[in-house]
């Protein structure tokens, strides 16, 4: 049984070069700890904001590794070092633009500068990307969404979207714990489809 592959990518100057201690790669862990129900594997790579090292770490992980995502944390912002999303899209067959907008969208309830994220989502080959920022604390807030005291959903994060694009894309079947995150799944989907005549 082919087992669920998440490539996970921080892109920071300063984390790359040890100034300080790179907090992506373990947030995104441990999210994906607690949101998956289903088994996984990661492969990680830390890497400084340069556009040529962080395309050539996405084909890597994508078409070397095998990962049926792609999870990268910073470098989404205007500065001239921010360049994820213009990697990702160099190295994109096909943009998703709801992921973008989603994201943007749930984040303007956590800060008003949400909107200066230009992550994107988009596909290469089988394969989902999705930038997230580079705050460590956006990783649960743009996956997750956003809940209200009780825990209850009031914005859905992004990942209530990946398991079914994973699906449609042919990678294995992910199964989400609802009170993290509640993958959403069309009830068409769950209809065995008929044999054409
Ligand atoms: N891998 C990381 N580990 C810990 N904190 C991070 C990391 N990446 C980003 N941050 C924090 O989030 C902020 C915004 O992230 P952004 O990707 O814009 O980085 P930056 O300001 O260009 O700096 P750098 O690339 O040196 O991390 C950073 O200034 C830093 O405080
Ligand atoms: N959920 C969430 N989204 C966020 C933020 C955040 O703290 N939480 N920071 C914003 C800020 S301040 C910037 S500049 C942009 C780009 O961030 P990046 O360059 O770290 O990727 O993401 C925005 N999106």
């Amino acid at each position: 049984m082919t087992v669920l592959k998440i490539g996970l990518v921080a892109t920071s100057d300063r984390a790359s070069q040890g100034i300080y201690r790179d907090q992506g790669i373990p947030a995104l862990e441990d999210w994906l700890a607690r949101a998956l129900a289903t088994p996984y594997q990661t492969v990680t790579r830390l890497i400084a904001d340069e556009q040529p090292q962080i395309e050539a770490a996405l084909i890597e992980l994508i078409d070397a590794q095998g990962c049926h995502l792609v999870l990268t944390t910073g470098g989404t912002g205007p500065a001239p070092r921010d360049v994820t999303p213009d990697a990702t899209l160099a190295v994109a067959d096909r943009v998703m633009p709801g992921f973008g907008e989603q994201m943007r969208q749930v984040s303007l309830h956590f800060v008003p500068t949400a909107l200066l994220s230009r992550q994107i989502g988009a596909i290469r080959g089988a394969s989902l990307i999705l930038n997230l920022p580079g705050q460590p604390k956006s990783i649960k807030e743009t996956l997750e969404g956003v809940k209200d005291a009780s825990g209850v959903t009031v914005v859905p994060g992004v990942f209530a979207a990946v398991p079914y694009c994973l699906e449609l894309l042919g990678a294995p079947r992910v199964d989400t714990h609802p009170q993290v995150v509640a993958a959403f799944r069309p009830k068409s989907a769950s209809v065995p489809k008929e044999p054409l005549a």
